[in-house]
């Protein structure tokens, strides 16, 4: 369903290139929530990025739902929703209306938007809220709204970066609940995050990504067991110390060494 193959991106900076992304590979199925972990900077936002369309890669490949993100981009959006936690509201408007504008982007109209915008409402608990206007919610209510617009036109595949950051734990318990939910209900879930409570508590399978490289992924009691290492932060401290490791420079020779070269060997 989501399908990404040998993914690379860099960006030109002033005094050489970055690279967000190298050879980054996986696939995510529907009815499962794949978790990427990784540090600030790993390259999680750069992936999702790519995947919804809004930066093409440099290399390598992606498709959702079948649709290659260069050749299709438009049916790939159609395909994707993307929530993430800095999503901006229109505060003028409310519920209702936000959400049914954001369908309308979509193509939908008449009976079949206003029918799937009272399934989304319904299942989503904001039937009591839907003629508030944005500027008036609490930060919950301010996060369903960002939810429905994300799903308001059905798509099988979903992004999730970040979506707890900054919410209250109530807030938070309940988002994660709708992410569950949704997977239940046959969704393919990409789950962005650095925090290893919710990867624990909702992801299938997991990545954990480090300076744009995917360091190992599977589900988290194969890759504890792969490691050696059954508690999920240790795990993720290893992984990443391990690669940091690769690109620490070598052991600088003591100082007299240094200064006039190796010494020869007694004979
Ligand atoms: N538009 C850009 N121009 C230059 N460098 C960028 C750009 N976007 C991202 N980067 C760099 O690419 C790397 C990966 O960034 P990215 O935002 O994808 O990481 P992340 O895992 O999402 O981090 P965070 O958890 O902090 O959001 C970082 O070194 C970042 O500075």
């Amino acid at each position: 369903m989501i399908s990404v193959r040998d993914l690379s991106k860099s960006f030109d900076v002033q005094g050489g290139r970055v690279h967000a992304l190298e050879g980054v590979s996986f696939e995510v199925r529907p009815g499962e929530i794949f978790g990427l972990l990784g540090p600030n900077g790993a390259g999680k936002s750069t992936c999702l990025r790519i995947l919804s369309t809004v930066l093409q890669p440099t290399g390598g490949s992606a498709s959702v739902a079948g649709y290659d993100v260069l050749r299709d981009p438009a049916e790939v959006r159609r395909s994707i929703g993307f929530l993430s936690n800095n999503t901006g509201l229109y505060d003028r408007m409310s519920a209702w209306e936000l959400v049914e504008y954001f369908g309308r982007l979509h193509g939908l109209e008449g009976s079949a938007l206003n029918r799937r915008m009272t399934e989304v409402f319904e299942t989503l608990r904001m039937t009591d809220f839907r003629d508030s206007l944005c500027s008036r919610m609490s930060t919950g209510q301010r996060q369903k709204v960002s939810i429905a617009r994300a799903l308001v036109h059905d798509p099988p595949a979903l992004i999730f970066d970040e979506p707890t950051a900054g919410l209250d734990v109530l807030v938070a318990r309940a988002v994660l609940k709708t992410v569950a939910d949704l997977r239940d209900a046959g969704k393919c879930i990409i789950f962005s995050t650095h925090i290893m409570r919710e990867v624990e508590k909702l992801c299938d399978r997991v990545a954990v990504i480090h300076r744009g490289r995917i360091l190992d992924q599977g589900p988290l009691p194969e890759l504890a067991a792969r490691h050696d290492e059954p508690d999920t932060e240790e795990l993720f401290f290893k992984l990443i110390e391990e690669e940091e490791a690769r690109f620490a420079p070598p052991p600088t020779a003591a100082p007299s060494e240094a200064a006039t070269g190796p010494r020869p060997l007694a004979a």
